[in-house]
């Protein structure tokens, strides 16, 4: 589904080589953690597969679509049409409620607005928070925010899930309840991305990467039974 071939990244006249000739194939139901030391490129492998940076060299397929020679708009599309994104800060916008939210960030589609508003209610009943739509998000628990996140993030039914640090600012129950909701979405076919530190979140993967100093390596230690269980025995 998405494939990179000896892709690169530097930033600020070869000073600083973020990534380095990294080629891997991702299969449509993969759930991929990517882990590694602090600057060490985790960042810029998901900002390249998910559209939101390019590389100096290289080629990525999607869907078997080379996409060097796109322009923006087209990436731009392709972005929208397929992807969705969950980060570590939530990136909500305070005032509004959990339901605007979802709402916005289906405004660029081409669905009009009653069902975008239909939707909004169904995806946020999904991830738990049918109680709450009417809440102003900053009233929200740091875990509850990240629900509104990754409700707004499904809401347009995006093929694959990018998700940067999605329990970095959670405590452990909430980390526990958002790695939950992750897993159930992979169950449902979602293909999903996570970039973590937490060695913990890695070893649920169903394929585990790991970066150092911007080379990309496969891990293939089993996971652990607990991981496999709680993924629903899936590999
Ligand atoms: N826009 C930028 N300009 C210059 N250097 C950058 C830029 N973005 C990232 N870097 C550098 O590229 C390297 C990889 O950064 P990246 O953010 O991908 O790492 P990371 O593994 O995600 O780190 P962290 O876990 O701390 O978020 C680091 O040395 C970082 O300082």
């Amino acid at each position: 589904m998405l494939r990179l071939h000896k892709v690169n990244r530097t930033y600020g006249h070869e000073q600083v080589r973020a990534l380095i000739d990294a080629t891997l194939s991702i299969q449509q139901g993969d759930l991929v953690t990517i882990s590694g030391p602090s600057g060490s490129g985790k960042s810029t492998l998901l900002n390249i597969l998910g559209l939101l940076d390019r590389p100096d060299s290289g080629a990525y397929e999607i869907l078997g679509v080379e996409t060097g020679n796109l322009s923006p708009v087209t990436l731009g599309d392709i972005r929208s049409q397929l992807f969705g994104f969950v980060f570590q800060a939530f990136h909500l916008i305070a005032g509004r409620t959990a339901l605007e939210n979802v709402e916005l960030g289906m405004v660029y589609s081409r669905v009009d607005r009653r069902r975008r508003r239909k939707i909004a209610r169904e995806v946020l009943d999904s991830v738990g928070l049918g109680a709450r739509i009417d809440a102003d998000t900053r009233t929200l628990s740091g875990g509850e925010k990240q629900r509104v996140a990754i409700a707004r993030a499904i809401a347009g039914s995006p093929r694959v899930l990018f998700c940067d640090e999605p329990t970095g600012n959670l405590d452990s129950v909430n980390t526990q309840r958002i790695l939950e909701l992750i897993q159930d979405l992979h169950r449902s076919g979602l293909t999903v991305i996570v970039v973590t530190h937490d060695p913990d979140v890695a070893s649920l993967g169903s394929r585990i990467l790991t970066v150092a100093d911007g080379v990309v390596t496969e891990s293939t230690a089993a996971r652990p039974a607990h991981a496999v269980l709680a993924s629903g025995g899936q590999r």
